[in-house]
Protein backbone atom coordinates (compact mmCIF):
# COMPACT_ATOMS: atom_id res chain seq x y z
CA UNK A 1 0.00 0.00 0.00
CA UNK A 2 1.08 3.52 -1.00
CA UNK A 3 1.57 5.55 2.14
CA UNK A 4 -0.73 9.16 2.19
CA UNK A 5 0.76 11.85 3.54
CA UNK A 6 -1.46 11.67 6.97
CA UNK A 7 -1.09 7.59 7.20
CA UNK A 8 -0.60 6.38 10.50
CA UNK A 9 2.67 3.85 10.53
CA UNK A 10 1.19 0.71 12.71
CA UNK A 11 3.49 -2.07 13.52
CA UNK A 12 0.81 -4.46 15.09
CA UNK A 13 -0.89 -7.20 12.77
CA UNK A 14 -4.00 -8.87 12.74
CA UNK A 15 -5.66 -9.70 15.94
CA UNK A 16 -3.31 -7.13 17.77
CA UNK A 17 -5.05 -4.85 15.98
CA UNK A 18 -8.05 -5.55 16.10
CA UNK A 19 -7.62 -6.06 19.83
CA UNK A 20 -6.14 -2.33 20.06
CA UNK A 21 -9.62 -0.29 20.77
CA UNK A 22 -7.48 2.77 19.76
CA UNK A 23 -6.54 1.21 16.51
CA UNK A 24 -9.20 -1.13 15.44
CA UNK A 25 -11.94 -0.33 12.87
CA UNK A 26 -14.10 -3.18 12.68
CA UNK A 27 -16.06 -3.14 9.21
CA UNK A 28 -14.61 0.11 8.47
CA UNK A 29 -11.13 -1.49 7.64
CA UNK A 30 -10.86 -0.48 4.31
CA UNK A 31 -9.22 -3.54 1.39
CA UNK A 32 -5.77 -2.30 1.51
CA UNK A 33 -5.25 -1.78 5.15
CA UNK A 34 -6.77 -5.08 5.45
CA UNK A 35 -4.22 -6.81 3.49
CA UNK A 36 -1.34 -4.66 4.77
CA UNK A 37 -2.46 -5.66 8.05
CA UNK A 38 -3.25 -8.59 7.71
CA UNK A 39 -6.79 -8.88 8.65
CA UNK A 40 -8.00 -10.55 5.70
CA UNK A 41 -10.43 -13.76 6.77
CA UNK A 42 -10.31 -12.21 10.63
CA UNK A 43 -13.53 -9.47 9.65
CA UNK A 44 -16.56 -10.45 7.40
CA UNK A 45 -16.45 -8.82 4.06
CA UNK A 46 -19.01 -5.72 4.28
CA UNK A 47 -17.15 -2.58 4.65
CA UNK A 48 -18.76 0.37 6.29
CA UNK A 49 -18.02 4.21 6.46
CA UNK A 50 -17.42 5.46 10.71
CA UNK A 51 -21.54 7.21 10.00
CA UNK A 52 -22.75 3.75 9.01
CA UNK A 53 -21.52 1.97 12.16
CA UNK A 54 -22.49 4.74 14.12
CA UNK A 55 -26.08 4.70 12.97
CA UNK A 56 -26.12 0.92 13.71
CA UNK A 57 -24.48 1.31 17.12
CA UNK A 58 -26.69 4.01 17.90
CA UNK A 59 -29.76 1.43 16.99
CA UNK A 60 -28.31 -1.35 18.95
CA UNK A 61 -28.14 0.66 22.40
CA UNK A 62 -31.17 2.47 22.08
CA UNK A 63 -32.97 -1.21 20.97
CA UNK A 64 -33.45 -1.49 25.01
CA UNK A 65 -34.45 1.08 27.96
CA UNK A 66 -32.70 -1.07 30.93
CA UNK A 67 -29.81 1.45 31.41
CA UNK A 68 -27.41 -0.84 32.61
CA UNK A 69 -28.27 -2.98 29.20
CA UNK A 70 -27.24 0.13 27.27
CA UNK A 71 -24.12 1.20 29.86
CA UNK A 72 -23.22 -2.24 28.82
CA UNK A 73 -23.20 -1.89 25.23
CA UNK A 74 -21.77 1.19 25.40
CA UNK A 75 -18.56 0.36 27.30
CA UNK A 76 -18.34 -2.57 25.11
CA UNK A 77 -17.96 -0.42 22.11
CA UNK A 78 -15.36 1.63 23.81
CA UNK A 79 -13.25 -1.41 25.12
CA UNK A 80 -13.55 -2.44 21.08
CA UNK A 81 -13.36 0.77 19.10
CA UNK A 82 -12.79 3.94 21.17
CA UNK A 83 -13.33 5.59 17.62
CA UNK A 84 -16.61 4.57 17.12
CA UNK A 85 -17.62 5.03 20.61
CA UNK A 86 -16.76 9.12 20.81
CA UNK A 87 -18.06 9.48 17.49
CA UNK A 88 -21.08 8.11 18.79
CA UNK A 89 -20.99 10.42 22.18
CA UNK A 90 -20.22 13.12 19.57
CA UNK A 91 -23.11 12.89 17.89
CA UNK A 92 -25.76 11.54 20.56
CA UNK A 93 -23.97 13.46 23.49
CA UNK A 94 -27.12 15.00 25.73
CA UNK A 95 -29.04 10.97 25.00
CA UNK A 96 -25.94 8.82 25.88
CA UNK A 97 -23.96 11.34 28.58
CA UNK A 98 -27.03 9.71 31.39
CA UNK A 99 -25.97 6.03 30.53
CA UNK A 100 -22.03 6.42 30.92
CA UNK A 101 -22.02 9.10 33.58
CA UNK A 102 -24.66 9.55 36.25
CA UNK A 103 -26.96 7.97 36.78
CA UNK A 104 -26.13 5.34 34.20
CA UNK A 105 -22.61 4.98 35.80
CA UNK A 106 -23.47 4.16 39.31
CA UNK A 107 -26.45 0.95 38.09
CA UNK A 108 -22.51 0.18 36.27
CA UNK A 109 -21.06 0.48 39.26
CA UNK A 110 -23.22 -1.52 41.67
CA UNK A 111 -23.02 -4.79 39.27
CA UNK A 112 -19.37 -4.09 38.07
CA UNK A 113 -18.25 -7.22 39.48
CA UNK A 114 -20.68 -9.10 37.24
CA UNK A 115 -20.56 -6.58 33.71
CA UNK A 116 -16.68 -6.38 34.03
CA UNK A 117 -15.59 -7.60 31.18
CA UNK A 118 -11.94 -6.75 29.52
CA UNK A 119 -9.30 -5.02 31.90
CA UNK A 120 -9.21 -1.07 31.37
CA UNK A 121 -7.00 0.86 33.58
CA UNK A 122 -4.84 0.14 36.59
CA UNK A 123 -6.21 -1.54 39.56
CA UNK A 124 -3.74 -1.65 42.68
CA UNK A 125 -4.42 -3.65 45.66
CA UNK A 126 -2.97 -4.37 48.95
CA UNK A 127 -0.70 -6.96 47.85
CA UNK A 128 0.45 -4.52 45.28
CA UNK A 129 2.38 -3.03 48.21
CA UNK A 130 6.18 -2.13 47.88
CA UNK A 131 6.20 -3.12 43.74
CA UNK A 132 3.73 -0.14 42.69
CA UNK A 133 6.81 1.66 40.71
CA UNK A 134 6.94 -2.03 39.10
CA UNK A 135 3.38 -2.32 38.46
CA UNK A 136 3.16 1.08 36.78
CA UNK A 137 6.45 0.22 35.04
CA UNK A 138 4.68 -2.62 32.69
CA UNK A 139 2.12 -0.54 32.06
CA UNK A 140 2.65 0.06 28.38
CA UNK A 141 1.86 3.42 27.61
CA UNK A 142 5.34 6.13 28.31
CA UNK A 143 2.42 9.19 27.87
CA UNK A 144 0.60 9.38 30.29
CA UNK A 145 -0.65 12.82 31.54
CA UNK A 146 -4.24 12.46 32.89
CA UNK A 147 -4.61 9.86 35.56
CA UNK A 148 -8.38 9.96 37.79
CA UNK A 149 -7.94 7.80 40.84
CA UNK A 150 -10.51 6.70 43.50
CA UNK A 151 -10.65 4.55 45.91
CA UNK A 152 -14.29 3.62 45.68
CA UNK A 153 -15.03 4.87 49.41
CA UNK A 154 -17.68 7.21 48.40
CA UNK A 155 -19.01 6.55 44.78
CA UNK A 156 -21.41 9.28 43.98
CA UNK A 157 -24.27 8.67 47.13
CA UNK A 158 -24.26 5.05 47.09
CA UNK A 159 -21.39 4.71 49.29
CA UNK A 160 -18.28 2.47 49.40
CA UNK A 161 -18.26 0.26 46.65
CA UNK A 162 -15.10 -1.26 46.60
CA UNK A 163 -13.26 -1.94 43.36
CA UNK A 164 -16.56 -2.04 41.60
CA UNK A 165 -16.07 1.96 42.08
CA UNK A 166 -13.90 1.64 38.82
CA UNK A 167 -16.60 2.52 36.90
CA UNK A 168 -16.52 6.42 38.00
CA UNK A 169 -12.76 6.95 36.28
CA UNK A 170 -13.74 5.30 33.40
CA UNK A 171 -16.67 7.18 32.90
CA UNK A 172 -15.29 10.59 34.08
CA UNK A 173 -12.22 9.98 31.30
CA UNK A 174 -14.49 9.64 28.58
CA UNK A 175 -16.14 12.67 29.42
CA UNK A 176 -12.50 14.72 29.67
CA UNK A 177 -12.67 12.93 25.55
CA UNK A 178 -16.38 13.48 24.18
CA UNK A 179 -16.36 17.15 26.21
CA UNK A 180 -13.20 18.61 26.06
CA UNK A 181 -11.49 16.49 23.15
CA UNK A 182 -8.20 15.11 25.25
CA UNK A 183 -6.70 11.99 23.67
CA UNK A 184 -7.99 9.28 25.09
CA UNK A 185 -3.96 7.53 24.80
CA UNK A 186 -2.96 10.10 27.23
CA UNK A 187 -5.30 9.32 30.28
CA UNK A 188 -5.45 6.22 32.65
CA UNK A 189 -8.21 5.12 35.59
CA UNK A 190 -6.58 4.15 38.41
CA UNK A 191 -8.51 1.78 41.49
CA UNK A 192 -6.66 1.74 44.27
CA UNK A 193 -8.38 -1.01 46.03
CA UNK A 194 -7.50 -0.36 49.62
CA UNK A 195 -10.22 -3.11 50.73
CA UNK A 196 -13.79 -2.51 51.59
CA UNK A 197 -15.97 -2.36 54.61
CA UNK A 198 -19.21 -3.00 52.56
CA UNK A 199 -20.20 -6.20 54.11
CA UNK A 200 -22.25 -7.30 50.87
CA UNK A 201 -19.41 -6.81 48.26
CA UNK A 202 -17.06 -9.07 50.69
CA UNK A 203 -19.55 -11.68 50.52
CA UNK A 204 -20.56 -11.38 47.32
CA UNK A 205 -18.87 -14.00 45.39
CA UNK A 206 -18.48 -12.45 42.29
CA UNK A 207 -17.05 -9.46 43.99
CA UNK A 208 -13.65 -8.60 41.87
CA UNK A 209 -11.78 -6.71 44.59
CA UNK A 210 -9.85 -7.19 47.40
CA UNK A 211 -12.16 -8.82 50.35
CA UNK A 212 -10.23 -7.35 53.37
CA UNK A 213 -10.82 -4.40 55.67
CA UNK A 214 -10.29 -0.96 54.18
CA UNK A 215 -6.81 -0.20 55.33
CA UNK A 216 -6.75 3.34 57.67
CA UNK A 217 -4.53 4.95 59.64
CA UNK A 218 -0.87 5.14 58.57
CA UNK A 219 -1.11 2.26 56.52
CA UNK A 220 -3.61 3.71 54.15
CA UNK A 221 -1.40 7.02 54.15
CA UNK A 222 1.49 4.66 53.06
CA UNK A 223 -0.43 3.52 50.14
CA UNK A 224 -1.21 6.63 48.76
CA UNK A 225 2.32 7.86 49.58
CA UNK A 226 3.55 4.77 47.50
CA UNK A 227 1.34 5.44 44.65
CA UNK A 228 1.57 8.83 44.08
CA UNK A 229 5.60 8.25 44.31
CA UNK A 230 5.27 5.96 41.76
CA UNK A 231 2.97 7.58 39.32
CA UNK A 232 5.46 10.63 39.53
CA UNK A 233 8.68 8.22 38.91
CA UNK A 234 6.37 6.81 35.91
CA UNK A 235 4.46 9.89 34.60
CA UNK A 236 6.09 13.05 35.57
CA UNK A 237 4.50 15.53 34.07
CA UNK A 238 1.33 13.47 35.22
CA UNK A 239 -2.36 15.92 36.20
CA UNK A 240 -3.93 13.91 39.17
CA UNK A 241 -7.79 14.14 39.53
CA UNK A 242 -9.23 12.63 42.62
CA UNK A 243 -12.58 11.01 42.64
CA UNK A 244 -14.88 10.05 44.95
CA UNK A 245 -12.97 9.44 47.94
CA UNK A 246 -14.67 9.41 51.21
CA UNK A 247 -15.18 13.00 52.82
CA UNK A 248 -12.72 12.09 56.15
CA UNK A 249 -10.11 11.80 52.82
CA UNK A 250 -10.91 13.67 50.33
CA UNK A 251 -9.94 17.47 51.80
CA UNK A 252 -6.52 15.89 54.01
CA UNK A 253 -5.19 13.79 50.49
CA UNK A 254 -5.47 16.85 48.54
CA UNK A 255 -4.02 18.88 50.72
CA UNK A 256 -1.40 16.84 51.07
CA UNK A 257 -0.51 16.47 47.29
CA UNK A 258 -1.39 19.78 45.68
CA UNK A 259 1.76 21.16 45.91
CA UNK A 260 3.87 18.09 45.07
CA UNK A 261 1.74 17.87 41.68
CA UNK A 262 -0.63 19.15 39.40
CA UNK A 263 -4.02 17.63 41.04
CA UNK A 264 -7.38 18.58 42.10
CA UNK A 265 -10.59 16.60 44.41
CA UNK A 266 -13.13 16.77 41.86
CA UNK A 267 -15.93 16.57 44.34
CA UNK A 268 -14.85 19.41 46.35
CA UNK A 269 -13.32 21.96 43.69
CA UNK A 270 -15.08 21.08 40.45
CA UNK A 271 -18.30 20.79 42.33
CA UNK A 272 -17.41 24.07 44.18
CA UNK A 273 -17.14 25.34 40.66
CA UNK A 274 -20.73 24.54 38.81
CA UNK A 275 -22.14 24.89 42.43
CA UNK A 276 -20.72 28.93 42.38
CA UNK A 277 -21.53 28.80 38.61
CA UNK A 278 -25.26 28.18 38.82
CA UNK A 279 -25.72 30.11 41.92
CA UNK A 280 -24.24 33.36 40.51
CA UNK A 281 -26.33 32.81 38.00
CA UNK A 282 -29.20 32.56 39.24
CA UNK A 283 -28.48 35.47 41.71
CA UNK A 284 -27.94 37.55 38.76
CA UNK A 285 -31.47 36.22 37.53
CA UNK A 286 -33.22 37.76 40.28
CA UNK A 287 -31.12 41.40 40.52
CA UNK A 288 -29.63 40.05 44.15
CA UNK A 289 -25.77 39.73 44.95
CA UNK A 290 -24.30 36.71 47.10
CA UNK A 291 -23.65 39.08 50.00
CA UNK A 292 -27.33 39.73 50.29
CA UNK A 293 -28.13 35.55 50.40
CA UNK A 294 -28.54 33.30 53.33
CA UNK A 295 -27.57 29.69 52.78
CA UNK A 296 -28.21 26.40 54.35
CA UNK A 297 -26.38 23.03 53.26
CA UNK A 298 -27.30 19.41 54.12
CA UNK A 299 -24.64 17.41 54.01
CA UNK A 300 -21.40 19.03 54.70
CA UNK A 301 -18.92 16.64 53.28
CA UNK A 302 -16.55 17.25 50.42
CA UNK A 303 -18.81 18.35 48.20
CA UNK A 304 -20.99 20.67 50.96
CA UNK A 305 -17.82 22.59 52.41
CA UNK A 306 -15.90 22.53 48.76
CA UNK A 307 -18.61 24.96 47.71
CA UNK A 308 -19.34 26.61 51.02
CA UNK A 309 -15.09 27.64 50.56
CA UNK A 310 -16.00 28.74 47.08
CA UNK A 311 -19.00 30.75 48.02
CA UNK A 312 -17.00 32.44 50.91
CA UNK A 313 -14.68 33.48 48.64
CA UNK A 314 -17.42 34.98 46.63
CA UNK A 315 -18.96 36.42 48.94
CA UNK A 316 -15.37 38.29 49.85
CA UNK A 317 -14.42 39.54 46.67
CA UNK A 318 -18.08 40.98 46.82
CA UNK A 319 -16.83 43.22 49.64
CA UNK A 320 -17.81 41.49 52.75
CA UNK A 321 -15.74 40.50 55.49
CA UNK A 322 -14.49 36.86 56.27
CA UNK A 323 -16.69 37.33 59.59
CA UNK A 324 -19.92 38.22 58.18
CA UNK A 325 -19.44 36.40 55.27
CA UNK A 326 -19.42 33.30 57.48
CA UNK A 327 -22.58 34.48 58.94
CA UNK A 328 -24.61 33.45 55.84
CA UNK A 329 -23.73 29.95 56.14
CA UNK A 330 -25.93 27.25 58.00
CA UNK A 331 -24.35 23.59 57.59
CA UNK A 332 -26.06 20.96 58.95
CA UNK A 333 -24.45 17.38 58.82
CA UNK A 334 -25.73 14.39 59.85
CA UNK A 335 -25.68 15.61 63.60
CA UNK A 336 -27.31 18.65 62.53
CA UNK A 337 -26.30 22.19 62.39
CA UNK A 338 -22.37 22.00 62.57
CA UNK A 339 -21.68 24.36 65.63
CA UNK A 340 -18.21 25.50 67.04
CA UNK A 341 -18.54 23.33 70.20
CA UNK A 342 -19.00 19.56 68.51
CA UNK A 343 -16.17 17.46 68.52
CA UNK A 344 -14.44 15.69 65.25
CA UNK A 345 -15.09 18.50 62.84
CA UNK A 346 -12.88 18.61 60.11
CA UNK A 347 -10.80 21.97 59.37
CA UNK A 348 -13.09 23.03 56.64
CA UNK A 349 -16.36 22.17 59.12
CA UNK A 350 -14.63 23.88 61.99
CA UNK A 351 -14.23 26.86 59.77
CA UNK A 352 -18.50 26.68 58.75
CA UNK A 353 -19.22 25.46 62.45
CA UNK A 354 -21.62 28.25 63.98
CA UNK A 355 -19.69 30.47 66.72
CA UNK A 356 -22.85 31.69 67.81
CA UNK A 357 -24.19 28.87 69.36
CA UNK A 358 -24.14 25.38 70.61
CA UNK A 359 -25.10 21.98 70.28
CA UNK A 360 -26.84 19.87 72.84
CA UNK A 361 -25.92 15.92 73.25
CA UNK A 362 -24.14 16.60 70.50
CA UNK A 363 -26.92 17.57 68.26
CA UNK A 364 -27.13 20.72 66.34
CA UNK A 365 -30.81 22.09 65.48
CA UNK A 366 -32.52 20.54 62.20
CA UNK A 367 -32.56 21.24 58.88
CA UNK A 368 -36.37 22.34 59.12
CA UNK A 369 -35.69 24.66 62.10
CA UNK A 370 -32.88 26.32 60.46
CA UNK A 371 -35.69 26.97 57.36
CA UNK A 372 -37.73 27.85 59.92
CA UNK A 373 -35.74 29.99 62.31
CA UNK A 374 -33.22 31.58 59.45
CA UNK A 375 -34.98 31.67 56.68
CA UNK A 376 -32.20 30.48 53.91
CA UNK A 377 -32.72 31.73 49.99
CA UNK A 378 -30.26 29.18 48.98
CA UNK A 379 -30.60 25.21 50.14
CA UNK A 380 -27.92 22.88 48.79
CA UNK A 381 -28.33 18.76 49.24
CA UNK A 382 -25.47 17.16 49.21
CA UNK A 383 -26.07 15.04 51.61
CA UNK A 384 -26.31 11.91 49.51
CA UNK A 385 -30.01 11.04 51.41
CA UNK A 386 -32.51 10.29 49.39
CA UNK A 387 -35.90 12.20 50.19
CA UNK A 388 -34.37 14.54 53.16
CA UNK A 389 -36.16 17.56 51.61
CA UNK A 390 -39.11 17.10 52.96
CA UNK A 391 -42.84 18.73 51.77
CA UNK A 392 -42.88 21.14 54.89
CA UNK A 393 -39.22 22.77 54.61
CA UNK A 394 -39.54 23.53 51.25
CA UNK A 395 -43.00 25.07 51.82
CA UNK A 396 -41.96 27.11 54.45
CA UNK A 397 -38.72 28.20 52.55
CA UNK A 398 -40.64 29.12 49.83
CA UNK A 399 -42.97 31.18 51.98
CA UNK A 400 -39.88 33.05 53.10
CA UNK A 401 -38.39 33.46 49.87
CA UNK A 402 -40.13 34.55 46.55
CA UNK A 403 -37.85 32.72 44.44
CA UNK A 404 -35.58 30.35 46.39
CA UNK A 405 -32.49 28.53 45.00
CA UNK A 406 -33.21 24.91 45.65
CA UNK A 407 -30.50 22.55 44.46
CA UNK A 408 -30.66 18.98 45.91
CA UNK A 409 -27.25 17.96 43.93
CA UNK A 410 -26.90 14.18 45.24
CA UNK A 411 -26.34 11.52 42.55
CA UNK A 412 -27.63 9.57 41.22
CA UNK A 413 -30.94 9.82 40.48
CA UNK A 414 -32.12 7.34 43.07
CA UNK A 415 -30.32 9.74 46.14
CA UNK A 416 -31.79 12.94 45.29
CA UNK A 417 -32.84 14.94 48.22
CA UNK A 418 -36.46 15.89 46.29
CA UNK A 419 -37.33 15.54 42.54
CA UNK A 420 -37.80 18.81 40.58
CA UNK A 421 -41.29 17.78 40.47
CA UNK A 422 -41.92 17.74 43.77
CA UNK A 423 -40.14 21.29 44.46
CA UNK A 424 -41.73 22.97 42.13
CA UNK A 425 -45.12 21.61 43.18
CA UNK A 426 -44.81 22.83 46.64
CA UNK A 427 -43.45 26.30 45.91
CA UNK A 428 -45.92 26.39 42.81
CA UNK A 429 -43.35 26.88 40.26
CA UNK A 430 -41.54 29.52 42.05
CA UNK A 431 -38.31 27.72 43.06
CA UNK A 432 -35.01 27.65 40.68
CA UNK A 433 -34.11 23.90 40.85
CA UNK A 434 -31.35 22.40 39.94
CA UNK A 435 -29.83 19.00 40.19
CA UNK A 436 -26.45 16.82 40.15
CA UNK A 437 -28.40 14.00 37.90
CA UNK A 438 -30.30 14.56 34.43
CA UNK A 439 -34.12 15.30 35.32
CA UNK A 440 -36.60 16.01 32.06
CA UNK A 441 -38.48 19.29 31.70
CA UNK A 442 -41.51 19.17 34.48
CA UNK A 443 -44.78 20.39 33.58
CA UNK A 444 -46.38 23.00 35.58
CA UNK A 445 -49.29 25.61 35.11
CA UNK A 446 -49.00 24.67 31.45
CA UNK A 447 -45.09 26.02 31.34
CA UNK A 448 -42.91 23.52 30.92
CA UNK A 449 -39.70 24.58 33.25
CA UNK A 450 -36.31 22.66 31.84
CA UNK A 451 -33.99 21.27 35.03
CA UNK A 452 -30.23 22.96 34.84
CA UNK A 453 -27.65 19.62 35.74
CA UNK A 454 -25.40 20.84 38.13
CA UNK A 455 -22.55 18.69 37.87
CA UNK A 456 -19.34 18.95 37.94
CA UNK A 457 -18.85 17.53 34.53
CA UNK A 458 -19.44 20.96 33.19
CA UNK A 459 -16.10 22.37 34.94
CA UNK A 460 -13.73 18.98 35.38
CA UNK A 461 -12.84 18.78 31.32
CA UNK A 462 -11.91 22.26 30.73
CA UNK A 463 -10.42 22.57 33.86
CA UNK A 464 -8.15 19.54 33.04
CA UNK A 465 -7.51 20.61 29.33
CA UNK A 466 -6.56 24.02 30.69
CA UNK A 467 -3.99 23.00 32.90
CA UNK A 468 -2.58 20.62 30.98
CA UNK A 469 -2.12 23.19 28.00
CA UNK A 470 -0.01 25.57 30.36
CA UNK A 471 1.93 23.08 32.51
CA UNK A 472 0.58 24.33 35.69
CA UNK A 473 2.68 23.12 38.85
CA UNK A 474 0.00 23.57 41.04
CA UNK A 475 -3.79 24.09 40.95
CA UNK A 476 -5.24 27.20 42.96
CA UNK A 477 -8.41 28.27 43.94
CA UNK A 478 -8.33 31.46 41.55
CA UNK A 479 -8.33 28.41 38.57
CA UNK A 480 -11.45 26.70 40.17
CA UNK A 481 -12.96 30.73 40.56
CA UNK A 482 -11.81 31.49 37.10
CA UNK A 483 -13.43 28.34 35.44
CA UNK A 484 -16.48 29.11 37.32
CA UNK A 485 -16.70 32.62 36.08
CA UNK A 486 -16.84 31.12 32.51
CA UNK A 487 -19.32 28.94 32.91
CA UNK A 488 -21.31 31.55 34.95
CA UNK A 489 -20.79 34.03 31.68
CA UNK A 490 -21.73 31.44 29.11
CA UNK A 491 -25.48 31.11 31.26
CA UNK A 492 -28.52 31.67 29.16
CA UNK A 493 -30.04 33.91 31.25
CA UNK A 494 -27.82 36.51 30.13
CA UNK A 495 -29.23 36.21 26.49
CA UNK A 496 -33.09 35.86 27.57
CA UNK A 497 -33.05 32.28 28.15
CA UNK A 498 -34.27 30.57 31.06
CA UNK A 499 -31.71 28.13 32.18
CA UNK A 500 -28.59 28.84 34.52
CA UNK A 501 -26.47 26.64 32.72
CA UNK A 502 -25.32 26.30 29.14
CA UNK A 503 -27.72 23.36 27.84
CA UNK A 504 -25.51 20.07 26.89
CA UNK A 505 -24.95 20.04 23.06
CA UNK A 506 -22.73 22.98 24.33
CA UNK A 507 -20.31 21.70 26.44
CA UNK A 508 -17.67 21.00 24.45
CA UNK A 509 -17.76 25.10 23.87
CA UNK A 510 -18.17 25.43 27.50
CA UNK A 511 -15.04 22.81 28.40
CA UNK A 512 -13.13 24.98 25.75
CA UNK A 513 -14.34 28.62 27.24
CA UNK A 514 -13.20 27.31 30.98
CA UNK A 515 -9.73 25.96 29.37
CA UNK A 516 -9.29 29.61 28.17
CA UNK A 517 -10.13 31.08 31.61
CA UNK A 518 -8.24 28.55 33.57
CA UNK A 519 -4.77 28.76 31.52
CA UNK A 520 -5.56 33.25 31.53
CA UNK A 521 -5.87 32.58 35.29
CA UNK A 522 -2.40 30.59 35.65
CA UNK A 523 -0.80 33.26 33.57
CA UNK A 524 -2.24 35.57 35.79
CA UNK A 525 -0.86 34.10 38.96
CA UNK A 526 2.47 33.30 37.36
CA UNK A 527 1.68 29.20 38.40
CA UNK A 528 2.96 27.89 34.92
CA UNK A 529 5.19 30.08 31.66
CA UNK A 530 3.93 32.74 29.40
CA UNK A 531 2.15 31.55 26.79
CA UNK A 532 1.30 33.71 23.14
CA UNK A 533 -2.21 32.60 21.75
CA UNK A 534 0.08 30.54 19.08
CA UNK A 535 1.53 28.98 21.49
CA UNK A 536 -1.29 27.89 23.64
CA UNK A 537 -3.07 26.93 20.58
CA UNK A 538 -0.30 24.46 19.53
CA UNK A 539 -0.44 23.04 23.51
CA UNK A 540 -4.28 22.42 23.35
CA UNK A 541 -4.19 20.65 19.72
CA UNK A 542 -1.14 18.43 21.13
CA UNK A 543 -3.40 16.86 23.63
CA UNK A 544 -6.30 17.07 21.14
CA UNK A 545 -8.08 13.90 18.97
CA UNK A 546 -11.24 13.73 17.16
CA UNK A 547 -13.09 10.67 16.60
CA UNK A 548 -12.29 10.06 12.80
CA UNK A 549 -10.33 7.11 10.98
CA UNK A 550 -6.56 8.14 10.50
CA UNK A 551 -5.72 6.08 7.31
CA UNK A 552 -2.42 3.39 8.46
CA UNK A 553 0.09 2.01 6.38
CA UNK A 554 1.73 -1.27 7.69
CA UNK A 555 5.18 0.55 9.61
N1 LIG B 1 -23.69 17.41 41.42
C1 LIG B 1 -22.41 17.19 41.53
O1 LIG B 1 -21.63 17.57 40.66
C2 LIG B 1 -21.87 16.48 42.72
C3 LIG B 1 -20.51 16.55 42.99
C4 LIG B 1 -19.99 15.92 44.12
C5 LIG B 1 -20.84 15.21 44.95
N2 LIG B 1 -22.15 15.13 44.64
C6 LIG B 1 -23.05 14.34 45.48
O2 LIG B 1 -23.08 14.83 46.80
C7 LIG B 1 -23.20 13.78 47.72
C8 LIG B 1 -22.14 13.91 48.79
O3 LIG B 1 -20.86 13.88 48.23
P1 LIG B 1 -19.59 14.23 49.14
O4 LIG B 1 -18.39 14.04 48.29
O5 LIG B 1 -19.76 15.52 49.81
O6 LIG B 1 -19.66 13.04 50.19
P2 LIG B 1 -19.17 13.04 51.69
O7 LIG B 1 -19.33 11.67 52.19
O8 LIG B 1 -17.87 13.72 51.80
O9 LIG B 1 -20.25 13.99 52.39
C9 LIG B 1 -21.59 13.67 52.61
C10 LIG B 1 -21.96 14.28 53.95
O10 LIG B 1 -23.36 14.15 54.14
C11 LIG B 1 -23.54 13.89 55.50
N3 LIG B 1 -24.87 13.35 55.78
C12 LIG B 1 -25.27 12.06 55.82
N4 LIG B 1 -26.56 11.98 56.18
C13 LIG B 1 -26.98 13.25 56.35
C14 LIG B 1 -28.21 13.82 56.73
N5 LIG B 1 -29.28 13.06 56.99
N6 LIG B 1 -28.30 15.17 56.82
C15 LIG B 1 -27.22 15.96 56.54
N7 LIG B 1 -26.03 15.45 56.19
C16 LIG B 1 -25.92 14.12 56.10
C17 LIG B 1 -22.40 12.93 55.85
O11 LIG B 1 -22.19 12.86 57.26
C18 LIG B 1 -21.26 13.58 55.10
O12 LIG B 1 -20.55 14.53 55.89
C19 LIG B 1 -23.14 12.48 46.92
O13 LIG B 1 -24.44 11.99 46.73
C20 LIG B 1 -22.57 12.91 45.59
O14 LIG B 1 -23.10 12.14 44.53
C21 LIG B 1 -22.69 15.76 43.57
O1 LIG C 1 -20.21 11.75 39.30
C1 LIG C 1 -21.01 12.71 39.24
O2 LIG C 1 -22.02 12.70 38.52
C2 LIG C 1 -20.75 13.97 40.01
C3 LIG C 1 -19.99 13.85 41.25
O3 LIG C 1 -18.61 13.74 41.02
C4 LIG C 1 -20.48 12.86 42.23
O4 LIG C 1 -19.65 12.25 42.91
O5 LIG C 1 -21.69 12.72 42.37
MN1 LIG D 1 -17.61 12.38 42.28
Amino acid sequence: MSATPHSRPVTQRGMAVLNDPLLNKGTAFPWEERTALGLHGLLPSGIHTLEEQVTQAYETIMSTTDILEQHVRLRSIQDSNETLFYALMQKHLTELMPIVYTPGVGHACQEFSRIWQKPRGIFLSGADRGHMADRLAAVPHDDIRLVIVTDGERILGLGDLGANGMGIPIGKLSLYTACAGINPALMMPVMLDVGTDNATLRNDPTYIGSRSPRLRGQDYDDFIEEFVTALLGRWPDCLLHWEDFAGRNAAPLLQRYRDRLPSFNDDIQGTAGIATAAILSGLKAKGETLAQQCIAFAGGGAAGIGIAELLLAAMKAEGLSQEDALKRFYITDRNGLLTHDMEGLSEGQALFARQDETSQDGQGRTLADIISQNHPTILIGVSGQAGLFKEGMIRDMASHCTRPLIFPLSNPTSHVEATPRDILTWTAGRAIVSTGSPFTPVEIDGRSIPIDQTNNSYIFPGLGLGALACGVKTISEGMIMAAAQAVAALSPLKAGGTTLLPPLEGIQDVALHVAHAVVRQAQEEQLCPAFDDAALQDALSALSWKPHYQPYQAA
